[in-house]
């Protein structure tokens, strides 16, 4: 069927949910533009995902797995899901849950206690590593000596090695982010804007860095976002977001 021709039956004159045709619809499915019931979306959501890991032969049971956790909708969304699925479907993985802190007031410091809350909910050990530690300085005293331009810049190639260290003291195989099909969208924007042809090539792969020190998936490569921010507020009240992180510009991909 047509994505966009998918219509949710009537019956006693409410529309029904189009996938199981029992429960009344809660919402028009972004990515199918499905009429569909609460438990059915929770159900093709976590499906699509768990078909991305399988197809895709991200893990292997055994593997120790760090979820890069920035304590914005996407990793916290992404450590619940992985979890869940690890658990309903034996994938045998060892999770943890990987924050960096970038040493950024009234930022980083609000989305780090949603991590600590993710990490008693879920049961997932955290790290953190921050740039005061490895570098010896945080972003706050970076942008004290350089000012406001650029600092983006310090901050990506900071955090992707950042990352890698956390991922070696915490001696994973491999480490997860929640870049999702958005993120991806405009990463390819980015690159053709840029001409940067060899980037172009690799930034749709699902796992990049299998020549490096640690491999990172995106299992939410094809999981639009929308459907992202969706997925939490109909599991209220399990998530905590802070407000601010759904502005954050940088993207480390
Ligand atoms: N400080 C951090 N610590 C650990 N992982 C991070 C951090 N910042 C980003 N990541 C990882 O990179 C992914 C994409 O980065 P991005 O900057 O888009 O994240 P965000 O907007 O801060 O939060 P999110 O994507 O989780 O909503 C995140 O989903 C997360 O997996």
């Amino acid at each position: 069927m047509e994505a966009g021709e998918a219509k949710s039956k009537k019956a006693g004159g409410s529309r029904l949910c189009c996938i199981c045709n029992q429960r009344r619809p809660v919402l028009k499915r972004p990515k199918t533009l499905q009429q569909i019931c609460r438990e059915c979306f929770y159900e093709v959501f976590e499906e699509e995902i768990h078909q991305v890991i399988v197809g895709n032969r991200l893990f292997k049971s055994g593997e120790r797995v760090a979820i890069g956790a920035s304590g914005g909708k996407d990793s916290t969304v992404l450590a619940y899901v992985l979890s869940e699925l690890n658990r309903r479907h034996n994938y045998g993985l060892d999770l943890f849950l990987l924050s960096v802190d970038e040493g950024i007031t009234g930022y980083r410091d609000d989305s780090l206690e949603t991590v600590k809350r993710n990490e008693v909910q879920y049961g997932l050990p955290l790290q953190i590593v921050s740039y005061k530690d490895l570098y010896g300085w945080t972003m706050d005293e970076i942008v004290k000596m350089i000012g406001l331009k650029n600092n983006c810049t310090f901050c990506g190639v900071f955090r992707r090695q950042a990352l890698d260290r956390g991922a070696a003291l915490l001696k994973v195989d491999k480490l997860v982010t929640g870049h999702n099909a958005d993120d991806i969208a405009e990463t390819v924007l980015l690159n053709i804007l840029r001409g940067d042809i060899a980037r172009l090539s690799r930034c749709t792969s699902i796992t990049t860095g299998e020549d490096g020190p640690i491999p990172r998936c995106k299992p939410f490569k094809y999981t639009y976002e929308k459907e992202i921010v969706i997925y939490p507020l109909l599991l209220n009240p399990l998530f905590h977001f802070p407000k601010q992180l759904f502005n954050c510009q940088q993207k480390i991909s």
